[in-house]
């Protein structure tokens, strides 16, 4: 569990944040939404140490970051998992060293275990042997992805930050990348928080959605939650596009 309290973020004279307050649930997906600019990634890179609130608190496991000290704060980061935008991976690298490679800097011990986790790993994101030698321009966006999903847990981390994890990909391919974050969340009980644009990750993933306007929790709830919602601001949000218009269009007449 991740717990902010009161977080406030300036640059300069720009007030980013504005006193956030939310639990991130464990074993759940946990969605940060908002506009462009609403502050999500401040507040991912403030939970992942980059940033220095000003004021308030992130709180992991009922622990404050403020009273770390470094050591137990190169401890916590290994506890992490990220999932960049692009997937990020090296492309100079085969899959298999790409999914290595935190395992390396972060674990001691022999390259024979360390290359068994790593088979582990690929195999419980699906992607088949035939694919462990292969540079990543050599598979497709979705396999990419996986990829970058198995780098992210295979030091099995106890949180795990997601930034778009399904951009580029079709709707299909990220359902599918969607619905493995969320199955992993679940099976290794990580608490995994998501930046996403994409309301169809709301609809599949949404346990515990932080909604953020203008640096501020301007709602939080559900996936059923929020297509049922008559608060102004989130409406305004999610019926911003015009698929969902029409389906709470067709919702409201009973279609
Ligand atoms: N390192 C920084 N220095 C100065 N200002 C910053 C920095 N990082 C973010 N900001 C500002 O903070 C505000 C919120 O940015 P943030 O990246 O968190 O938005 P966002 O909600 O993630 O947007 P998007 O959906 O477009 O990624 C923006 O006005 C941005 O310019």
């Amino acid at each position: 569990m991740i717990e902010v309290k009161d977080l406030h973020k300036s640059f300069g004279e720009q007030n980013v944040l504005k006193g956030i307050d939310f639990v991130f649930e464990t074993g759940k997906t946990n969605l940060i939404i908002g506009q462009s600019g609403s502050g999500k990634s401040v507040l991912l890179k403030s939970m992942l140490g980059i940033f220095t609130p000003e004021k308030g608190k992130i709180e992991y496991d009922g622990k404050a970051y403020s009273s770390f000290n470094p050591e137990q704060k190169r401890e916590l980061r290994k506890e992490m998992g990220m999932l960049f935008q692009g997937g990020a991976l090296f492309d100079s690298m085969t899959v298999e060293e790409n999914v290595m490679f935190p395992l390396r800097m972060f674990r001691k011990g022999k390259k024979k275990n360390h290359l068994d986790r790593v088979y582990e790993v690929l195999d419980r994101v699906k992607l088949g042997e035939e694919h462990r030698k292969k540079f990543p321009a050599e598979i497709s966006g979705g396999m990419q992805k996986r990829v970058a999903i198995a780098r992210a847990i295979v030091n099995k981390p106890k949180y795990l930050f997601c930034d778009e994890p399904n951009s580029g990909l079709d709707p299909k391919t990220a359902t599918i990348i969607d619905n493995l974050i969320h199955e992993l969340t679940v099976e290794y009980e990580i608490t995994t928080v998501v930046i996403t644009h994409d309301m169809n990750s709301v609809l599949e993933i949404g346990e515990n959605i932080a909604f953020l306007k203008d640096g501020v929790l301007a709602w939080k709830g559900d996936k059923s939650q929020i297509f049922k919602t008559d608060d102004e601001t989130v409406t305004d949000f999610v019926y911003s596009s015009d698929l969902f218009k029409k389906v709470r269009q067709a919702q409201l007449q009973g279609l």
